[in-house]
């Protein structure tokens, strides 16, 4: 009789079955296609807290009844952050679980009312472009605009475009030269402004103040944030799958001993979450209004540590309330090796100080 668990019996057995498979190739894609998520999830008051505790965003409207009335809220909202990285992570089992690399996201947006812990979260996809990848052959370029609503009211609570590279089943045949390389200001070294003006506070008029002072100047403001997060398990492996998120990425070191990086690597929305933590913990946050043009530039591993840097863009008087102002910041993450690994334009609602 077999002994199904003798070792070499059982090496080839695995070898000769067939692998039942999760996820969807590029060729699964066609534009217009509509995905209705199957997973879904009530967004707690224990998820949000753990997500934002373990990167960072220690808003106390957020976590404290007393400072969630005094911004207009009826209790402690769910942290927008972990909202995001909730609705991308629905999706991932349909979308991008085969593999493949997360590239960049626009358009994140979320509507004025605050989202209250006990939602139920019920996301859908439609497929709006696909497209050859030039320099690898064994993958295509997928962008979906993904919606999170409110399973109860269907009110859209988080929205985006996203675009993934996904494998193929077949690769196709390209000329491997990749997206048009130039050699334009090569040898010019960096082109930067002569001097950095950093915001004196963290409220709106320090943002006005800093903006009007860099005018008068050959300047910029930028400025860095002191903290940095080094990623550990908890970050890389535990805060994707409490989104649902299961992309083998973040939690089978097998797989990914074969991969680019060789080691699962951070959730896009973990290392983009940490550097906003970084970043709002110098700033009064009032709302998030959305975000634009994030990309991901290279790899954060277990070890690696994340750090932040702002670039303050424009400064409008315009926001939802009076108590705040609106501020476009540009926010670059990098680590220990002073490399960029996620950028993306932020759109804020930032207190007043006159309040
Ligand atoms: C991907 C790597 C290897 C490319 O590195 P490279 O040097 O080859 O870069 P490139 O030449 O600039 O880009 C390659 C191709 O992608 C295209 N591309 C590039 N960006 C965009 C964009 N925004 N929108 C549309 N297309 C884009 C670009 O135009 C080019 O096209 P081509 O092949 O035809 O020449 C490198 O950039 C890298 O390592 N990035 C880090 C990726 C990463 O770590 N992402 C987050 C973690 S993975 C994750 O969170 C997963 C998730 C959330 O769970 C989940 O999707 O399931």
């Amino acid at each position: 009789m077999t002994d199904w668990t003798d070792p070499e019996t059982f090496a080839q057995a695995l070898d000769e079955v067939e692998t039942k498979e999760k996820g969807n190739c590029f060729e699964d894609f066609a534009e217009g296609d509509v995905i209705e998520h199957d997973p879904g999830l009530t967004l707690t008051q224990f998820g949000s807290e753990k997500w934002m505790s373990q990167t960072l965003n220690h808003d106390p409207a957020y976590w404290r009844s007393d400072a969630a009335a005094a911004r207009g809220f009826e209790e402690p909202p769910v942290h927008p952050d972990y909202l995001t990285a909730a609705t991308l992570g629905i999706t991932v089992e349909d979308l991008s679980e085969k593999g493949g690399y997360f590239l960049g996201r626009t358009d994140v947006r979320f509507p004025e009312a605050p989202v209250y812990t006990g939602t139920e979260l019920h996301v859908e996809s439609e497929v709006v472009n696909t497209a050859t990848s030039s320099s690898r052959p064994e993958y295509g370029i997928v962008s979906w605009r993904t919606r999170g609503k409110d399973a109860e009211t269907g009110d859209v609570l988080c929205s985006y475009e996203r675009t993934n590279m996904i494998p193929r089943r077949e690769p196709v045949a390209t000329d491997g030269s990749g997206a048009a390389a130039t050699d334009e200001g090569a040898d010019d070294g960096p082109d930067l402004p002569e001097t950095f003006v950093t915001p004196e506070g963290g409220y709106f008029e320090d943002f006005v103040d800093a903006l009007e002072q860099a005018d008068d100047e050959n300047a910029a403001v930028a400025y860095r944030h002191e903290r940095g997060r080094t990623q550990d398990d908890v970050t890389v492996a535990s805060l994707p799958l409490s989104t649902l998120n299961t992309a083998k990425q973040h939690h089978n070191v097998d797989v990914m001993s074969d991969s680019p990086s060789g080691n699962i690597v951070t959730y896009g929305d973990v290392t983009r979450s940490t550097a906003l933590g970084h970043a709002r913990s110098d700033e009064q946050t009032w709302r998030e209004v959305g975000f634009d043009d994030e990309s991901f530039h290279t790899f954060v591993a277990v070890g690696d540590t994340v750090y932040a840097f702002t670039r303050v863009l424009e400064a409008e008087n315009d926001a939802s309330s009076d108590a705040a102002g609106t501020v476009r910041f540009q926010h670059i993450a990098f680590n220990q090796d002073d490399e960029p690994v996620y950028s993306g334009t932020r759109t804020a609602e930032i207190q007043k100080r006159s309040k």
